[in-house]
């Protein structure tokens, strides 16, 4: 088990999904999310979910948005880092059902070897800030750069001591932005 507590963030509008991707069925469970929380709470001392209200029916370890009127992934992580004291957290989009074990052990591992405040995942591709180990100590800079209206996890990241990870492959990484993607994942 990770001696850190995960959380799914879920919490967005999901324009391009047309609907609320966390609440969508998923390989026998009743949402991506449930799917998403059965696999990874055994892995950790803990498991959350980041959203802006209680849509589960108190079901889920919630950690609420404390900004509602804007939505973006630093005002999720800006709650999340707030929530927690001197540990890492992994923080895991709702929608990247494909992530596995051997993803988060080799971002811990990396987390154990340089101290850094953010670690995150590198394909041939792009970086992956949302499945990312993140120590809670970050929680000011999020804070800062969601009041400023910095929405871009890439400027925590620039301003973060970040070590980024690097995978041979990008499918792992996948997010389920549109339908066709929805569809293709079932
Ligand atoms: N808690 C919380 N989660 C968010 C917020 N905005 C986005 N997320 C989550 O962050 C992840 C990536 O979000 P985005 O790709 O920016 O947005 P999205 O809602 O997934 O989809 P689009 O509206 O199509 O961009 C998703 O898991 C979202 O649910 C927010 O304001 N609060």
């Amino acid at each position: 088990m990770f001696p850190f507590p995960c959380v799914i963030i879920a919490g967005g509008k999901s324009s391009r999904m047309g609907q609320d991707k966390s609440l969508l069925p998923f390989h026998g469970h009743a949402t991506l999310t449930h799917y998403q929380a059965s696999r990874l709470l055994p892995l950790f001392s803990s498991l959350h979910v980041s959203t802006k209200t209680d849509k589960f029916n108190g079901e889920f370890s919630l950690i609420l948005d404390t900004e509602q009127e804007s939505f973006s992934p630093m005002v999720a992580l800006s709650s999340v880092l707030e929530h927690f004291t001197d540990t890492y957290v992994f923080c895991l989009s709702v929608d990247a059902p494909f992530v596995e074990k051997k993803h988060i052990e080799a971002l811990w591992k990396a987390a154990q070897a340089t101290h850094a405040n953010a670690l995150i995942p590198r394909d041939p591709h792009t970086r992956h800030p949302l499945c990312g180990l993140y120590h809670s100590s970050l929680a000011p800079l999020a804070n800062t750069l969601a009041c400023q209206g910095d929405h871009k996890l890439g400027i925590l990241l620039e301003r973060a001591n970040a070590v980024y990870v690097e995978f041979d492959e990008t499918a792992p990484f996948t997010n389920l932005n549109h339908p066709h993607e929805y569809e293709a994942a079932l």
